[in-house]
């Protein structure tokens, strides 16, 4: 049996020390002000046992980790219509491409992906004011990480508002497919909201759980999704929570994992463990370069690759 509690503090000491640590985002303006020395990881496992290592306290935004929650709200307000106006494919292009929206009239590849969240988000916001509809999901963010101080940092949601000029293109070409369906600002306003979300990596595992109890809140606990739900969220985060590196997520971890430019990344190990690592480095394709590397260690280690016998 592997001691997952000394693996965590190991992984997060090899990663303290790491020369090569990617660059922090730097279009959204308070994003390029953290410190990229920092690294937190942490694991929950399926008996509610945690193991923490680093600056896994730490607040950082969550920014593209959240899609994985507005995904869950979105499906629990509409269900399967959703893929009316969302595909579920890997789209093998950035984050925040717009070359397959002409071309698939206005229906973005996967939820994902910021045009996919971007349909999400206005899903979320229908018949709601946009606060209500940002409340609701952070009352959702914190009944799951069971933890009431999550917050959103507004600086951080208003300086996307001022500076996302792609998303405002990417709602703005949807609108005009008539696959957003407010006026664009709201469902931005939104959006943005959502990915300022400010969360540490035990809360966000925390907020995972009900991934890897197959849609239970915890063992013996409330549903929060069905079992097919919870398995098609999971299949959604190998397949495309990565963007154009899904694939290489998925070679190197094994495990359904979303990322987000914050340098969070958030991995499941269906009956096993939630995991988040954070760490504000990134590689070419806007994934934490350290996460995904310590992801890769704790895989290697114990076994938990999806594709693992
Ligand atoms: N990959 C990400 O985390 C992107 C989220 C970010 N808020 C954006 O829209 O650009």
């Amino acid at each position: 049996m592997t001691d997952i509690g000394r693996l965590v503090r190991d992984i997060a000491d090899e990663m303290r020390g790491a020369e090569e640590r990617g660059e922090v985002a730097t279009y959204i303006p308070p994003l390029a002000r953290i410190d990229p020395r920092q690294f937190g990881l942490c694991v929950v496992m399926a008996d509610g046992e945690i193991h923490a290592a680093g600056d896994s306290e730490e607040l950082f935004s969550i920014q593209s980790v959240s899609k994985v929650f507005a995904l869950t709200q979105a499906l629990g307000k509409v269900g399967d219509t959703l893929w009316r106006r969302v595909g579920r494919e890997p789209s093998g292009t950035p984050f925040n491409s717009i070359v397959q929206l002409e071309r698939e009239e206005g229906v973005p590849r996967n939820p994902f992906i910021n045009a996919g969240a971007l349909v999400v988000a206005d899903i979320n916001l229908a018949g709601h004011e946009p606060r209500v509809a940002i409340g609701e999901l952070l009352r959702f963010m914190r009944y799951l990480a069971d933890d009431d101080t999550i917050i959103i940092d507004e600086a951080v949601a208003r300086a996307e508002q001022a500076t996302g000029f792609r998303n405002i293109a990417l709602a703005n070409y949807m609108k005009a497919f008539g696959n957003i369906t407010h006026p664009p600002e709201l469902t931005l306003g939104v959006y943005f909201h959502q990915c300022a979300i400010a969360m540490s990596c035990r809360q966000l595992a925390m907020a995972g759980r009900f991934l890897m109890h197959g849609g239970f809140y915890e063992p013996g606990g409330p549903r929060v999704v069905s079992g097919q739900r919870a398995r098609r969220i999971n299949a959604l985060m190998l397949t495309c929570g990565h963007y154009d590196a899904s694939g290489d997520f998925a070679f190197r971890v094994g495990l359904p994992g979303k990322s987000g430019v914050g340098g969070g990344i958030l991995a499941i190990a269906p009956g096993k463990a939630a995991i988040a690592v954070w760490s504000p480095g990134l590689n070419a394709n806007g994934n934490s370069l350290l996460g995904t590397l310590a992801l890769e260690r704790l895989t290697e280690a114990t076994g938990w690759s999806v594709f693992a016998r």
